[in-house]
């Protein structure tokens, strides 16, 4: 049998090659993507990050082995990579201030994207939520290993790319992906579908966040 996150990777390819092509990706690289579309993004991902941590250890909670508990508790406490401080930095660098944090609310991709996390635990298993989280390790994993190859002419940019590509992200990714297929192994073919699901659907959030981002998206 393959390992389940195999044939998780080839049910998602077609929607990771769409935010591989991505023209937020595409410009990110370029360097022309414009700052105000950056700092939507960031506006927006701060949402994404949050609820994330708070996710890691809801599911650490549930589940019970002790090293899967550990890895999750510590991606809660963002020890996996210096994502948050890198995140300070463009926050201060591009001068967003806390009022301005303040006045933007959670925007339609970005709390589908959430909602859809809580609903894997809470109506799923803790099995099919860590399968939630998976593509938002890998996919941005992939991601900055393309992107590192040219880097990019803008120095923000370039330091995004170096967060996603670096050894200690890299690592964490490899070991939510061995996660995801020991509790895969674990699962029976009704929940092994259900964790394939999950995972595919937080494919589609992922590039429909570009998406987001791209155009400003707004409720109204
Ligand atoms: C929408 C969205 N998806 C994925 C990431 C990347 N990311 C968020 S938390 C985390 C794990 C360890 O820090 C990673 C890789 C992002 N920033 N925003």
């Amino acid at each position: 049998m393959p390992e389940i996150t195999q044939s998780m990777h080839q049910l998602a390819e077609p929607l990771w090659q769409e935010s591989f092509n991505h023209p937020f990706i595409k410009e990110l690289a370029a360097g022309n993507l414009p700052t105000d579309t950056f700092r939507y993004y960031l506006k927006q991902d701060r949402y994404y990050l949050q609820n994330f941590g708070d996710l890691h250890k809801q599911i650490a909670d549930h589940i019970s082995s002790p090293k899967i508990k550990e890895f999750l508790y510590a991606g809660a406490e963002g020890l996996h990579d210096d994502e948050a401080d890198v995140r300070k930095t463009f926050f201060q660098e591009l001068a967003i201030t806390p009022a301005e944090i303040e006045a933007t609310p959670i925007a339609p991709n970005a709390y589908s994207y959430v909602s859809h996390m809580y609903h894997e635990l809470h109506e799923g298993s803790p099995a099919r939520a860590a399968a939630a989280l998976l593509p938002c390790y890998w996919l941005y994993n992939e991601i900055g290993k393309k992107l590192i190859k040219n880097g990019s002419p803008v120095k923000i940019y370039q330091q995004f790319i170096d967060t996603y590509d670096s050894d200690g992200f890299t690592d964490a990714t490899n070991e939510m992906i061995k996660i995801v297929d020991e509790l895969g192994a674990a699962a029976n073919s009704d929940e092994q579908k259900g964790m394939k699901t999950a995972f595919v659907r937080s494919s589609w959030f992922e590039l429909h966040f570009w998406g987001m981002a791209y155009e400003h998206q707004q409720w109204a």
